[in-house]
């Protein structure tokens, strides 16, 4: 696809290659040779922009992970692609952005992107094992799955080795999850490090944080409150209002190019 224009843009360190409006559709060896970060752009992931066909709705977020699978849901990735419609001259103020898992609605401020998310469904237990910790979880769905591991207070967040994938229950989640690992930091506030299914350990992940947010305010025995939870790559924070959560973080356009992948 030699010719093709991109932007390249991260929220707290989760990157992605933005492919504008008019890029042909992709394919998952494309979409791996783009976010190879030797041999191609470098990217978590990749954002197409793409016209909705739903009343009301304007764009489509056509999201696809960095090894070329593709995934229902990105908060992070939603939260980049409005500050491209921003910059663009395409959105300003809210602006609703149809994913697989449904419509989300981003609102645009000068430094932060906030994303009205819906409500987190936090399911029954699960496990993962990393290393030679087996470390009980919460299943959680954030529209993508996710599975929030607590870790034991004497294991250090950063001595996870998180190059190799948590092993999960395969019956639990037949097409793989996205796994975080969390510690408490103080009331409502979390730290937490993710690996995620398609990508590998990211510095940040939007739908993880929601998930390991709606299992804090579980534990803290509310539905309404505002979490904040730092990764590796800045900080996130959750609002739940009773109705639904608001993933809220910096989100910004780093470059522009052409491909001539
Ligand atoms: N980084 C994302 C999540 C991207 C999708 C995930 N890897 C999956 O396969 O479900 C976020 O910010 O939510």
């Amino acid at each position: 696809m030699g010719g093709v224009r991109f932007l390249k843009g991260h929220g707290t360190g989760n990157d992605f290659v933005v492919l504008p409006e008019g890029t042909p559709e992709l394919t998952p060896e494309f979409v791996a040779a783009v976010c190879d970060r030797r041999r191609g752009i470098g990217g978590d992931g990749v954002l197409r922009v793409a016209r909705s066909s739903l009343p009301g709705v304007e764009w489509f977020m056509d999201y696809w992970n960095a090894d070329g699978s593709l995934a229902e849901m990105c908060g992070n990735g939603v939260r980049v692609f409005a500050r491209y419609l921003a910059t663009a001259g395409l959105a300003a103020g809210t602006v609703p952005i149809e994913t697989r898992a449904g419509v989300v609605r981003a609102v645009i401020g000068d430094e932060t992107i906030s994303v009205d998310m819906g409500l987190p469904k936090v399911y029954g237990d699960s496990s993962a094992r990393v290393g030679g910790l087996e470390l009980p979880g919460v299943a959680v769905d954030c529209g993508n799955p996710h599975l929030v591991c607590a870790l034991p207070e004497a294991v250090a967040l950063e001595s996870l080795d998180l190059h190799v994938a948590p092993v999960h229950d395969e019956e639990f989640y037949p097409f793989g999850v996205n796994v975080e690992f969390v510690v408490p930091v103080a009331d409502l506030h979390v730290s937490m490090r993710v690996h995620e299914r398609g990508s590998g350990e990211t510095l940040s992940c939007g739908t993880g944080a929601v998930a390991v947010a709606a299992v804090a305010l579980a534990r803290a025995g509310r539905d309404t409150g505002v979490v904040t939870v730092d990764v590796p790559g800045g900080r996130l924070t959750v609002t739940f209002d009773g109705a639904e959560c608001h993933l809220a973080g910096p989100a910004v356009i780093v470059a522009s190019g052409e491909l001539s992948l």
